[in-house]
């Protein structure tokens, strides 16, 4: 419980100054709504010594008045000060986790994490935001209120103090066993609400290959069986929660019982004073009222603990370090890219071993071999989507680690086979490659990337709006917006993932005029399927297991006997099918 308080002033930052003054004033709230209790006993004991006067019973009932004032005074402060920094911290701490998100390997994102991500940003901080601040502005009330109730109790009888100390130090410790039970239960049910949402996730995303493939009743029955195993899970946590929600139950009422039976004893023993003995006899039941409130917020608190864990596991994973200074000069005598000795490994498992080549400014250097091979891991590295293990790689001479990651990042385009279009009109995810670009070099990227005409022709125009409830585009269509946008950002170095999948004859020919005029003057990677690209490469590189295992121009490598002669007599083999197929159907 303290650990959650402390926690939460852990990640307060600057607003951490307001919560403490917060925990002032339920200080001050706490104290003024036990004060009618003390000025209770006051007036017992002036009605049982027959010293009541006018007076004091007006002092009294004043007192009484002002106190329910100021408890609402001190109530008030406390709950703008908290509520209003539970909104402020949380919504910094998502802007951080955005920060944070930014500077993670793209590796992160595609292992997996994706469901951990939207539950952390979805369930976990929206529970925590809209519960935390009650519950510790709750939590610090009940407190002060139990401590004001033991020195109440230490002023009226010591042994009366100590034995109500005792109860509620036993009650803690029942309870600190129930948090422990409660936090495992609850990382279960936070883990299964990850599952669930990577389930829902998966199954919205590949909506299209489940309909394809006819697999729509089971991966239905595959989610519902997730839903109904978050519903177990949940049930599971509330029935291992109440039994230890009713021993305290029973241990509140024996605790009350006991301070009674004391109070009766020290009473016969004329130990304690009639007004004494009444006043105990009409708040016993209030002795512990503050702990067991506190006590009963214990699922939250604990859901809370848990959703805090999870935040905190994603901000503790590995940034990608960007402390480069280096500045990539303009020219350089050696060569644009160098790959020298690189290994790299995903988690365990070692996929690249010590690669090693250079690529000149303006050449085109072509990767291919058999699928798995570590071809588009390479290019993967040189955008610092990972870090390599060991070597290192160079454009222009210096380290990519030693060069600011955004400045490394002007340097490069991918043309990705999977395009992704933002849903925003094409103007503005054309003009995202270079946003201070004007209207006529986007119009012009757009020519050259052979997509104007077609844009032109939607009733909108630029304006056209992409994706969900706008246009829908082709294939081909927006593999040529997203080469428009790599040319308005006239990066000197392309990485290109050719695409496998073939596309109709039109939208290829014009995805390769827009992909020529995207090369004119760069200097090239492409992980190369088609032969005619492959020959015209300055080098080819054939990777396998991970490794160079050939290497040289078109020329060289098909008079070797090895992995690429094999390829090319493949490719040339169904390149004739293909040309016989297009011959036979014309
Ligand atoms: N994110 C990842 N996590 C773990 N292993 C991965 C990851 N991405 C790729 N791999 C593994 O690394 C190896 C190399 O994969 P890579 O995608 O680089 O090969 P490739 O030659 O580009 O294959 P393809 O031609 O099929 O795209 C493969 O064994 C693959 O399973």
């Amino acid at each position: 419980m303290m650990k959650l308080i402390s926690r939460i002033l852990a990640v307060a930052g600057k607003y951490q100054r307001n919560i403490r003054l917060a925990f002032l004033f339920s200080f001050l709230k706490s104290m003024f709504a036990k004060a009618p209790i003390g000025l209770g006993f006051i007036a017992l004991t002036a009605f049982y010594n027959n010293t009541m006067t006018t007076d004091l019973c007006i002092i009294i009932g004043a007192g009484m008045l002002l106190s329910i004032v100021l408890q609402a005074l001190s109530q008030n402060i406390a709950d703008r000060l908290q509520s209003a920094s539970g909104y402020w911290i949380f919504s910094d701490m998502r802007m951080d986790l955005g920060a944070h998100l930014r500077k993670m390997p793209m590796g992160y994102f595609t292992e997996g994490n994706i469901g951990k991500i939207s539950s952390v940003l979805s369930t976990d901080m929206v529970f925590i935001e809209e519960n935390c601040m009650s519950v510790i502005a709750d939590m610090m009330s009940h407190i002060f209120s139990e401590i004001i109730m033991i020195i109440f109790m230490f002023f009226i009888n010591i042994y009366l103090g100590i034995v109500t100390t005792i109860i509620v130090v036993v009650i803690i410790l029942i309870a600190k066993g129930m948090e422990r039970d409660a936090l495992k239960d609850s990382s279960i049910r936070q883990n299964q609400s990850e599952t669930l949402t990577d389930a829902v996730l998966d199954f919205v995303e590949g909506i299209g290959i489940i309909k394809t493939y006819n697999l729509l009743g089971d991966k239905s029955k595959e989610l519902s069986d997730n839903f109904k195993e978050t519903c177990r899970v949940s049930i599971q946590f509330e029935e291992n929660h109440t039994p230890w929600q009713r021993i305290l139950n029973i241990i509140y009422g024996m605790g009350a019982v006991i301070i009674l039976s004391l109070s009766l004893y020290l009473y016969s023993q004329d130990m304690m004073e009639v007004p004494y003995l009444i006043g105990v006899l009409l708040f016993v039941f209030d002795l512990l009222g503050p702990i067991k409130a506190l006590y009963s917020q214990s699922t939250r608190l604990t859901v809370m603990n848990s959703c805090m864990d999870r935040i905190e596991e994603v901000f503790q994973e590995q940034q990608l370090s960007d402390n480069g200074k280096d500045i990539l000069p303009e020219t350089y005598d050696g060569a644009e890219v160098q790959f020298d000795d690189v290994s790299f490994a995903y988690d365990e498992k070692v996929v690249l071993h010590n690669i090693s080549f250079n690529l000149d400014k303006n050449n085109m250097l072509a990767l291919v071999g058999p699928s798995g091979g570590g071809k588009s891991t390479i290019a993967s590295l040189l955008t610092r989507f990972w870090d390599v293990n060991k070597g290192k790689i160079q454009i222009r001479g210096k380290d990519i680690r030693d060069i600011k990651l955004s400045q490394l990042m002007d340097q490069i385009s991918v043309v990705f086979q999977r395009v992704y279009l933002f849903q925003d009109t094409i103007y503005n995810n054309i003009s995202m490659g270079r946003p201070d670009a004007s209207e006529e070099e986007v119009m012009e990227a757009a020519k050259k990337a052979r997509c104007y005409d077609f844009i032109m022709s939607l009733p909108e125009g630029f304006q056209t709006i992409i994706g969900e409830g706008g246009a829908t585009l082709s294939g081909g269509e927006k593999q040529r917006i997203s080469i428009a946008r790599c040319i308005l950002k006239d990066a000197p170095i392309i990485i290109l993932d050719e695409a496998t999948a073939s596309v109709d004859a039109d939208n290829e020919s014009y995805i390769q005029e827009a992909i020529s005029e995207l090369c004119v003057g760069k200097t090239l990677i492409v992980i190369a399927h088609r032969l005619n690209t492959i020959r015209n490469a300055d080098k080819i590189l054939v990777i396998a297991g991970g490794e160079i295992a050939q290497s040289g121009t078109h020329d060289e490598l098909v008079k070797e006997d090895g992995i690429y002669k094999e390829f090319v007599s493949v490719r040339e083999n169904t390149q004739g099918w293909n040309r016989n197929l297009k011959n036979q159907s014309a």
